[in-house]
């Protein structure tokens, strides 16, 4: 088992990433006087999962209940948010309790928010079961859920006691999935490891078979990436703003379409591809890193195309809701380089909206 830690003074926490990690004495040391858990996951993972999770809890002396959601991006909204609260009301549970987020990003951004509304705020535990989430939504705190007019509307930044990242959760996990996943590791690699975008490159016939070693060097150095940005910069006023790259856009084509038509991480891949064309349009970063990157999103089988019945004024229309507008402007987190990015705050919505056009 490796262990990094998010430095963030008292909100300091740790991410173990490994194999048949015991989560029930992980959450102990997490949650040393804790009694009272809710496991929130749904029914997807449920069956598969949430059994070894309660026992190895209650082997700790936990007190456990659940509450299991129907599955999807979908249902990533204020009902489900409800039915998290209804079950903690209702078994009477306290300030005290704590949830633990048994699933993906969906799972773990609603376990969170819930968390950090209950009651004023409880604690929770991470325990992701998708790459997407063990690479990024369980670390850093951002915890949400969407409004039908915009993603992640409605949310707060709340950190976790700890992550616990079992590889071994992800055999089960479809490779359409894994490939969403990625989108985010290619991610991390193009804003800020270019080194990192190398190792990818060259492990890219291999990224989406179950290898235990490559994903626990991947998990390991997305959450190392990711770690250190939020310990910098915890609530996005500056150099967390990049881990955004491809989601201004990406956001876009999800509640365009309907949240859960494309997959996060699919959208993020077309989102960062649009990024990664701008880019190229003002001449910061060279063709070659754009076909670089096109060919990395390609080859992990995710989308380079955003949906083409989608216009450039679908676009601005739906990212004036993103969370980087600052005085009316979008502003756009743009790769300058394979391993660089920067946030962009000078693009006119008409030069952005016409060149949207060209890409159709
Ligand atoms: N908070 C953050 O910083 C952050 C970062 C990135 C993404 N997100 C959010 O995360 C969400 C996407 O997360 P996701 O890609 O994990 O999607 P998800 O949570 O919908 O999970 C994907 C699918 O896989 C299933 N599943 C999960 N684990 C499984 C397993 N081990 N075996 C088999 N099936 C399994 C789920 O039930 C679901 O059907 C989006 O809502 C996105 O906005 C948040
Ligand atoms: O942790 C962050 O910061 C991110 O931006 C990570 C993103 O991958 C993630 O999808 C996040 O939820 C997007 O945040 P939002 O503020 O644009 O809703
Ligand atoms: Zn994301």
């Amino acid at each position: 088992m490796q262990i990094l830690n998010v430095d963030l003074k008292e909100r300091s926490y740790p991410i173990y990433i490994g194999e048949d990690l015991s989560y029930g004495q992980l959450c102990r040391k997490a949650l040393p006087k804790c009694q009272d858990v809710m496991i929130v996951s749904n029914t997807t993972i449920a069956p598969l999962y949430l059994d070894k999770c309660r026992s190895s809890l209650e082997d700790e002396g936990f007190k456990v209940a659940t509450c299991i959601l129907p599955d999807g991006e979908s249902y990533k909204t204020v009902d489900s948010y409800m039915q998290i609260m209804t079950a903690l009301i209702s078994a009477s549970f306290g300030r005290d309790c704590a949830l633990i987020a048994l699933g993906g990003g969906v799972v773990g951004d609603m376990t969170g928010f819930a968390a950090a509304t209950y009651q004023r705020g409880v604690a929770y535990v991470q325990i992701p079961t998708t790459l997407l989430a063990m690479v990024d939504s369980s670390v850093g705190g951002k915890t949400a859920i969407n409004h039908p007019q915009g993603k992640n509307m409605i949310g707060a930044f709340y950190q976790p006691k700890a992550v616990i990242a079992d590889i071994n959760t992800l055999k089960t996990l479809p490779e359409k999935e894994r490939s969403a996943g990625l989108a985010e590791v290619i991610k991390a690699g193009i804003i800020i490891d270019g080194e990192f975008f190398k190792f990818l490159e060259e492990n890219a016939d291999k990224l989406l078979s179950f290898d235990v070693s490559l994903l626990e060097q991947i998990v390991y150095r997305c959450c190392d990436i990711k770690a250190k940005v939020v310990a910098l910069d915890e609530r996005e006023g500056g150099i967390r703003a990049l881990l955004n790259l491809g989601h201004t856009f990406g956001h876009a084509i999800e509640a365009f379409l309907g949240f859960g038509t494309w997959l996060h991480g699919e959208a993020v891949a077309a989102g960062t591809v649009i990024a990664a064309k701008v880019a190229e349009d003002k001449g910061f970063i060279t063709k070659d890193d754009v076909k670089r990157i096109c060919s990395l999103l390609d080859k992990a089988k995710l989308p380079i195309d955003f949906p083409k019945n989608m216009t450039g004024s679908d676009f601005m229309r739906l990212m004036r809701h993103d969370k980087k507008v600052k005085s009316g402007h979008i502003r756009y987190v743009l790769p300058t380089a394979i391993g660089k990015s920067a946030v962009f705050s000078d693009l006119s919505d008409d030069y952005v909206m016409q060149l949207l056009e060209t890409m159709r």
